[in-house]
Parts: structure tokens; C-alpha cells; sequence
């Protein structure tokens, strides 16, 4: 995505993070929870210090469908959002478009929508598709995870989104009145090149939907996240579905919220939870002037890996 225009100014804003439990094999009762828990969230319901509307909900990934390769292609919507082109929800035929577009408007919030399985019309590839909606409703970005989930630990897990999804191939972040905010999901977080040309781009917060699990979860979801933020001295937040015990897939659940400086400012257990946290530009701008490592970078030894996207 292009970087012309400069960043939003940072301004303080109220971010809630909907840890998603109840997601079933019935589509539309899962649309139905989520539009629910969105209701929740808005309304201040849920854990953590803020109290009252959040700026910005997030759901997590695969909201709206249980989480593996079988899934996919049962559970695909088409989208058909290009950036730069303006699109019409009335007229779209995702149903998950639709609830989300009409969930962010009737809370007037901005609302990164998890991610969905999602079917390309023109060559019927799937993706893994995160989608944002502006408070008014638009759909205003999408996010294709770009890095898929093929992994193999003999005797934990194995698990491989290749076998039905095709990675995406672009950067994306979105602006709002507060902050600009880069987005990734889940294995995305393991490549800090992502993290690093979003922060470069000039995002302050980076947002992942994300479903980490019980064997990797405990190893690395949190050390990850901390390890983001600090290296690229932004808020890094990662929000999950809550563990289902009768799912095949056992999410790790512990959403959370990294400060620039790597402090942890809310976390999760594995339950469903609403969480509400206050995120404040000071702690990054205090970051940055102590830490200058976004002035000292030695692009005469190493390459940028935000030029020449
Ligand atoms: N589910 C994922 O995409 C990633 C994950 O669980 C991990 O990296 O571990």
C-alpha cells in the first residue's frame, strides 16, 4: 500500500478486543454472537480499566467459522474489495460484510472485523481475509495474510493453511482520526519484516487478528508480541478466539496489548472476554526520544525493507 500520504496524529484513543467465544459450525449463529458481543463491547461492557464506548473494536481471526484447511472452502464469502476503489456493502454478497458494515455503524465505531475465509470471484483462490469498517459503515481495507500457517511439531501439531488458502501479497494498514493502523494475522507475526515496513509506513499501532494454540501459544505468543513492539517501538495487539475444548483447533486464547516499550497493559485468560484498554501516544513518543533506534537504523549496512514496495 502506498505511503504518500503522511500519518495520522497520534491521539489518544480506547481500544476494545473481543476474545470470541461460541464460534460454531453454524454460520450464522456466529455472526449473530459476534454482532452481540460487538453490541457488548461498545456499550463498555468487559474487563480492563476504561470504562465507556471504545474508539476501535476487534474481533478475532476466523470469527465466523471453525479454524482449519477444511473450513476454508465451505466458509468462503466473496468480498471483491480492490483499495483505492470505493465499494458498495448494500451490494456486496458477503453476509459477514454486511453484519460487520452494519455492527460499525450502529455502534459508531471503527471495527477491524477479524479475519474470514474469503473466495476471490476472479480465480477462485482462498484467503485468510481481515476487513475494517469505518464508524459510518464503509468498508475502508482488508488485510490477506500474507504469511500462511504450515507448520509441523511431531506429536503437538500440524497444521497447514496451503493445503486450501493462498498467502496474500500486500502490506495493508488503514487511517483513522487517532492513529494509523497496521494490520497482520496471526502467523504473520513470526516475520518481523512485516511489522517493521508497517511501523516504517508510519503506523503507531500494529493490530493482528490472531489464533496461536496450546503447544506454540505458551512459547510464543507473548514473547512475540513484546519482541513487535519493542523493535518497532509501536502498541502491539493481538486478539484471539477464546479456547473451545470440543473445537479441533484448541486456540491459545490471552489477548493482549504491548506498550512501545514492551510492558504488557491487559492480557486475557482463555475464556470469552471483552477487554478494554486506554492507549496513549505518550509511551510512544517517550519511547522513541529515550530508545532513538528510529533515527540510528545503519541503512548503509543493511537494506530498508519498507523502500521499494
Ligand atoms: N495460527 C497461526 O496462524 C499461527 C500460530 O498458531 C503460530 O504461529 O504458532
Amino acid at each position: 500500500m502506498s505511503t504518500a500520504l503522511p500519518a495520522p496524529e497520534f491521539k489518544p484513543f480506547n481500544l476494545a478486543l473481543i476474545q470470541l467465544g461460541q464460534i460454531t459450525a453454524d454460520k450464522s449463529a456466529n455472526l449473530k454472537h459476534a454482532r452481540s458481543m460487538i453490541q457488548k463491547a461498545a456499550s463498555g461492557e468487559g474487563i480492563g480499566e476504561v470504562k465507556g464506548k471504545p474508539d476501535i473494536i476487534v474481533l478475532p481471526e476466523c470469527f465466523n467459522s471453525p479454524y482449519g484447511h477444511v473450513h476454508f472452502p465451505v466458509y468462503a464469502e466473496t468480498i471483491g474489495f480492490k483499495h483505492g476503489q470505493a465499494y458498495d456493502v448494500q451490494s456486496s454478497v458477503s453476509e459477514s460484510v454486511k453484519m460487520l458494515s452494519e455492527a460499525a455503524k450502529e455502534a459508531g465505531v471503527w471495527l477491524l472485523g477479524g479475519s474470514i475465509p474469503e473466495r476471490d470471484a476472479s480465480d477462485d483462490k482462498l484467503y485468510n481475509t481481515a476487513t475494517v469498517y469505518s464508524p459510518q459503515g464503509e468498508l475502508v481495507a482488508i488485510h490477506r495474510k500474507v504469511h500462511l500457517f504450515d507448520i509441523d511439531i511431531p506429536g503437538k501439531i500440524k497444521f497447514k493453511e496451503s493445503e486450501t488458502l493462498t498467502g496474500g501479497s500486500t502490506t495493508s494498514f488503514f487511517d483513522t482520526e487517532f492513529a494509523r493502523i497496521g494490520l497482520g494475522i496471526c502467523y504473520d507475526v513470526r516475520f518481523p519484516e512485516l511489522a517493521a515496513i508497517s511501523a516504517r509506513q508510519g503506523c503507531q499501532v500494529l493490530i493482528y487478528p490472531g489464533a496461536f494454540n496450546t503447544t506454540t501459544g505458551p512459547l510464543h505468543w507473548e514473547l512475540l508480541q513484546r519482541a513487535r513492539a519493542v523493535d518497532n517501538q509501536v502498541y502491539f495487539s493481538m486478539c484471539s478466539p477464546a479456547r473451545d475444548l470440543t473445537a479441533k483447533y484448541h486456540a491459545w486464547g490471552h489477548t493482549l496489548v504491548m506498550d512501545p516499550m514492551g510492558v504488557k497493559l491487559i492480557e486475557a485468560e482463555d475464556g470469552e472476554y471483552i477487554l478494554h484498554v486506554h492507549i496513549d501516544p505518550k509511551a510512544f513518543h517517550e519511547a522513541r526520544a529515550g530508545i532513538p533506534v528510529t533515527t540510528q537504523r545503519r541503512f548503509d549496512v543493511y537494506p530498508d525493507v519498507s523502500k521499494g514496495l
